[in-house]
């Protein structure tokens, strides 16, 4: 059997005495495409920030290709091979698209800042190096004709594909997207659908996406788990969790109730 990229194991969160998270558990295979659902405050992200390192859990642990990383701080996870994206767009501002790109990247070079200030040979070496791997990463997500535009001036949707190439020039074995198909107009969403398995079959990186919409979900997960109240109340293949008697109530009834109210 493969080993998980990503382990999570017996993951419980509290915020000032209220149980967010309550003995989660999560494998998820290296080249999966793994879909996390659930209703509003279900816990979704918090589960995010815990993998990442941005919340450390009261109890349960998280291993990335078997290395157990709870309590690491985010930077040293991301250099152990974890990538993440957030709900709103984390691109630096009077950077252009490239620029912003090679940043995510320097973050991970080694020559030092004396070499950089001395504008060493080894140095400008390494550059030409980020720069290259930054340009692939954009022509890899169909948006190498915007390398030079300033990022923020990108549509939303367009600034959140902009940040999964980021992700990839680490080269990363898991990447978190929280939302990455907020603000895209309904005929980018094949495109959208058709990176994500190009992702996974080229790269062979597996992927853990938050998403409302649900179609996108269903469409491009490979399994998908389902949290309600901290807790994770379904697991399977697209079609298993659609017609799970628990999630259509816990998470398809709510969003109904919601909307006939
Ligand atoms: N830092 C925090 N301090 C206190 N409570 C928090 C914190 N972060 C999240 N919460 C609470 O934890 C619960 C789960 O939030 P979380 O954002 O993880 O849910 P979610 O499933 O991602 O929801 P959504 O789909 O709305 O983004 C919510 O009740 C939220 O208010």
């Amino acid at each position: 059997m493969t080993a998980p990229a990503l382990r999570v194991e017996g993951v419980s969160v509290g915020f000032g005495g209220v149980r967010v998270l309550e003995g989660v558990d999560l494998d998820v295979k290296p080249g999966e495409i793994r879909g996390l659902i659930g209703p509003n405050g279900a816990g979704k992200t918090t589960l995010l920030n815990v993998i990442c390192g941005i919340h450390r859990p009261d109890a349960g642990r998280v291993l990335l290709d078997g290395v157990p990383i709870t309590g690491k701080k985010p930077s040293s996870i991301a250099q152990l091979g974890l990538g993440r994206t957030f709900q709103t767009s984390q691109l630096f501002r009077g950077m252009t698209v490239l620029e912003n790109l090679m940043a995510g990247l320097y973050r991970r070079t080694t020559t030092n800042v004396l070499a950089a200030g001395l504008n060493l040979r080894s140095h400008r070496e390494e550059e030409e190096r980020t720069e290259e791997a930054a340009r692939k990463a954009l022509e890899f997500v169909g948006m190498a004709q915007f390398a030079d535009r300033p990022g923020t001036a990108l549509s939303f949707g367009q600034q959140r594909v902009v940040e999964i190439a980021r992700t990839l020039i680490s080269e990363p074995r898991v990447v978190l997207l929280d939302e990455p198909a907020v603000g895209l107009s309904l005929n980018r969403l094949a495109e959208f659908d058709a990176l994500l398995r190009r992702i996974r079959d080229e790269k062979g990186v597996a992927l853990i996406l938050i998403e409302h919409v649900i179609r996108l979900v269903m469409d491009v997960c490979d399994r998908v788990t389902v949290l309600s109240s901290g807790r994770r109340i379904a697991e399977g293949v697209p079609d298993e969790v659609r017609n799970d008697r628990q999630v259509i109530e816990a998470y398809l009834g709510k969003e109904l109730r919601a909307r006939h109210s």
